[in-house]
């Protein structure tokens, strides 16, 4: 029997996998997010996502284990979780009326090997006065998604148009992520 494990305390990232209804397990555990800033995003991504997975394979060494990282990044800048009020406006008044991109890293470890990939999606985001910004901050909800917003919720109102998978921005590029699983040797039931 393959036991799948999803090395993630991202409540969205399990919404993602459990839409395929596939059966799985959620295990995370804390690593370290800091990461070398001369690497591109694309690695930074590939690299955290790595370290989730990794963490949570060395307790599950026979499962095929997925680990995930999402990042924002405008004018090479990488903007992560928004650490107070504050920090959350500036990042979305950075990014209002602008283009940037979103990275998602993902590291599937297998008992045989390790498949490590990244996706990336522009994203527009409409002119936003200080008083819709502040609107959105009230909300709550920008407080633990990088870049201050989720596409998902009431962030889908700062959105003008994406380029790219949106499920990826959300946290997993559902589809990619199970055509790796499938050449990994995971059998999809459906
Ligand atoms: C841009 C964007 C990000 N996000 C979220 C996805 C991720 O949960 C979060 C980025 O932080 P991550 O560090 O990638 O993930 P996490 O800390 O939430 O979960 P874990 O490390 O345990 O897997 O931002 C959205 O939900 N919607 C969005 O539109």
């Amino acid at each position: 029997m393959q036991n799948l494990i999803l090395a993630s305390s991202s409540p969205r990232r399990k919404e993602l996998l459990e839409n395929l209804h596939l059966t799985f397990e959620v295990s995370s555990s804390d690593v370290d997010e800091s990461f070398d800033p001369e690497l591109t995003p694309g690695e930074i991504v590939m690299e955290l996502s790595n370290r989730k997975a990794r963490a949570v394979s060395k307790q599950y060494p026979d499962s095929f284990v997925i680990g995930a990282d999402t990042v924002v990044v405008l004018d090479g800048t990488v903007l992560g979780k928004p650490v107070d009020r504050m920090e959350a406006f500036s990042m979305l008044k950075a990014l209002a009326g602008r283009t940037h991109s979103v990275y998602t890293g993902v590291s599937i470890i297998t008992p045989q090997k390790e498949i490590i990939f990244n996706v990336k999606t522009d994203v527009v985001f409409w002119e936003l006065s200080d008083e819709e910004i502040n609107a959105y901050i009230d909300t709550g909800e920008p407080f633990d998604k990088a870049g201050s917003y989720g596409i998902q919720g009431f962030g889908s109102m700062l959105v003008k148009e994406i380029s790219g998978d949106y499920f990826s921005v959300v946290g997993l590029p559902v589809s990619k992520t199970v055509r790796e699983l499938k050449n990994a040797g995971y059998v999809i039931p459906h």
